[in-house]
């Protein structure tokens, strides 16, 4: 995994965020990795997290990506990472698997977007409507005749919709991090050409069981397009698992890389 049979055995695990989040939301998890011995990278893609571009002035997701893109073009030769996102941080997986296939051992997925590339994805699934009322704040950085560049979800939809079983505390500690996310660069997602090579990389999804915003239907539904190698159920996760159930979400990510292993 680490170095795939060559000298570096470790296993790396990176991590990739969803929409308005960062590297700082997997912070539970890294602990726990980096103290059973694991390596655990955690990027901020661009405008999220303390990246300090204007997430307004991102527009397209190979921008967006560049950070994911650049720690895995950096990797020493034959040295391997698992590579896990979130929400629609799968996209950014999705693609990465594609652009960087010889450098990912397994992609595992988390509540997130995980569509076949060459595939036409399901209308029901790119719906971001939850609900009867607007739960998203656009920003308008090219000014409001022009579509929008950023959106956040509204402060007082957010316990609901993304830590309904999470610690008060990481809401708190979200209210203070999440940034709008650059709406533009979502607009690839689900366009990519067929790839058979990106097919062969094993594929893990973890499904979150008590999730208001990504509901059971529309992840089994994702399931079913593509089904992948491994799928776990977190029973009592909201959709944001690194804080509701990282303990949980652990003990799945080493049972996911234990089949590698074999
Ligand atoms: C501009 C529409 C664009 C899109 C935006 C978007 N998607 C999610 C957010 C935003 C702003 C979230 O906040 C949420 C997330 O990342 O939480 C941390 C989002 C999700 N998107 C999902 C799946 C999904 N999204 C799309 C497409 C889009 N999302 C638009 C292009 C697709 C497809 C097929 O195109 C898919 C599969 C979930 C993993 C989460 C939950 C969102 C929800 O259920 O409404």
């Amino acid at each position: 995994m680490g170095g795939d049979g060559g000298a570096d055995p470790v296993i790396h695990f990176v991590f990739v965020h969803g929409a308005s989040h960062g590297a700082w939301c997997w912070y539970k998890l890294t602990t726990l990795l980096d103290a059973a011995g694991f390596k655990s990278s955690s990027v901020d893609l661009t405008g999220a997290g303390i990246n300090l571009t204007d997430s307004n002035t991102v527009m397209d997701s190979d921008q967006y990506n560049r950070p994911l893109f650049t720690l895995l073009s950096d990797l020493p030769p034959h040295h391997k990472v698992i590579l896990v996102g979130h929400s629609i941080g799968g996209g950014s997986v999705t693609e990465a698997l594609c652009k960087f296939t010889d450098k990912i051992s397994m992609a595992i997925y988390l509540a997130a977007a995980m569509v076949q590339p060459g595939s036409i994805p399901s209308p029901n699934l790119s719906n971001m409507h939850v609900g009867e009322e607007e739960i998203w704040e656009y920003t308008y950085g090219e000014g409001t005749d022009k579509p929008p560049t950023g959106v956040l979800m509204k402060q007082e939809f957010r316990r609901h919709y993304y830590y309904s079983e999470s610690p008060l505390e990481d809401v708190t500690l979200s209210s203070k991090l999440l940034r709008p996310a650059p709406v533009r660069a979502f607009q690839d997602l689900g366009k990519l050409p067929p790839n058979p090579e990106a097919e062969k990389v094993p594929r893990v999804y973890n499904k979150t069981a008590k999730d208001n915003l990504f509901d059971s239907v529309r992840q089994d539904l994702l399931v079913e397009n593509w089904p992948p190698s491994q799928l776990y159920v977190l029973e009592e996760s909201d959709h944001s698992a690194f804080f509701s159930v990282p303990t949980t979400l652990f003990a799945y990510l080493l049972r996911a890389v234990s089949f590698l292993q074999r």
